[in-house]
C-alpha cells in the first residue's frame, strides 16, 4: 500500500492506493504535515511507501520522521520519467509538472496528451504521441487571480470565487467575476482550440483544486479529475519500480 503527497503552493493533498484503487483522500495545510501524515500512516497501517512531489518550500528534511514506519521517496528530476524531455530549461520545470506528463505518457499511451492542471498556477503541458515532453504554459490561477485585482490596484476589493451572471459585468463585482471567471474559461478554451489545431488527435486532461469549477464552464467537453496528480504520481512510482 502507498500514500501519495502532492505539496502544491496552496495546500497539500495526499492519497491512499492499493495497486492502482485509490481508497481514500485527504486535503490539509502545510502548517499541520507532520500530524496529518501520522494520522494517515496510523489508519493505513499496511502502507509501507510515503511518494511526495513538493513545489512549495517543503523540502525532503521535512518526511525524514516517517521513516520511522515507511520507506519515503522525494521525486526528483534525477529519478526516471517515462517520457523524452525537449525543455529548454528541464532543471527548473515544476516537479508538479513532470509527474502530470509522466501520468498522461503512462495512462495514456501512444497519443497527444494535454494536461491542464487549475491549481494555485494554471499549468499547460503537453506530451506528443513520440512520448517527447515539449512544453506548455504558466498562467495564474483562479483564486490567484482575484487576490492580485486587489493587491495591485486602490479600489478593487478582494471577492470570493462566484459564477459570473453574464459576461457584461453590471457592477465592480460582477465586473471582477466575469473577468477572472469568464477570463480564464476562454483562455483555457482558446489554447484547446490551438492544441487542437496543432495536432489531429489529442487527449485532453483536466486536474487542480478548481477543476471541476472550470470544466462545466468550458466550451470543450472536457472529463475532469481532480486527482490526476495524486494517481500519476502512484503511476511514476510503479514506473520507477520496474525501472530501477
Ligand atoms: N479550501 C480551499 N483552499 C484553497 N483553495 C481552494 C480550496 N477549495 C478550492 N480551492 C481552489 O483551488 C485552487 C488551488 O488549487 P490547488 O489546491 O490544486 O492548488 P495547489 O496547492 O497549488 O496545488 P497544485 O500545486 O497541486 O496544483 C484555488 O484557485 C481555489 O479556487
Ligand atoms: C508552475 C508551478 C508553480 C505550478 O505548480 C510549478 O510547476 C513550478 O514551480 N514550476 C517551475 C517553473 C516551470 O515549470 O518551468
Ligand atoms: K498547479
Amino acid at each position: 500500500m502507498i500514500v501519495t503527497v502532492d505539496v502544491g503552493n496552496t495546500r497539500i493533498k495526499a492519497a491512499v492506493f492499493e495497486g492502482n484503487t485509490n481508497l481514500k483522500n485527504f486535503v490539509f495545510d502545510k502548517t499541520v504535515l507532520e500530524n496529518e501524515i501520522k494520522k494517515i500512516l496510523k489508519e493505513f497501517q499496511t502502507i509501507n511507501n510515503l511518494v511526495v512531489s513538493s513545489v512549495a518550500d517543503v523540502e525532503k528534511q521535512a518526511f525524514l520522521v516517517f521513516e520511522k514506519w515507511v520507506q519515503v521517496h522525494f521525486v526528483s528530476h534525477e529519478d526516471a520519467f517515462p517520457f523524452i524531455n525537449n525543455y529548454g530549461t528541464p532543471k527548473t520545470l515544476g516537479i508538479d509538472r513532470m509527474v502530470l506528463a509522466a501520468g498522461a505518457a503512462l495512462l495514456y499511451p501512444n497519443q497527444n496528451r494535454l494536461v491542464i492542471d487549475a491549481g494555485t498556477c494554471v499549468t499547460y503541458d503537453f506530451v506528443d504521441e513520440n512520448n517527447v515532453y515539449q512544453g506548455g504554459a504558466i498562467a495564474p490561477g483562479l483564486r490567484l487571480r482575484y487576490e492580485s485585482l486587489h493587491a495591485f490596484t486602490a479600489k478593487l476589493p478582494l471577492l470570493k470565487l462566484q459564477s459570473p451572471e453574464s459576461y457584461v459585468g453590471k457592477s465592480t463585482s460582477e465586473s471582477i467575476h466575469s473577468g477572472v471567471v469568464n477570463g480564464l474559461v476562454y483562455e483555457i478554451d482558446g489554447f484547446i482550440e490551438e492544441y487542437k489545431t496543432g495536432c489531429s488527435k489529442i487527449i485532453i486532461i483536466l486536474t487542480g483544486g478548481d477543476a471541476e469549477f472550470l470544466a462545466k464552464r468550458l466550451k470543450n467537453t472536457i472529463f475532469a479529475n481532480s486527482n490526476f496528480l495524486l494517481e500519476s504520481l502512484n503511476q511514476t512510482f510503479q514506473y520507477k519500480i520496474k525501472n530501477d
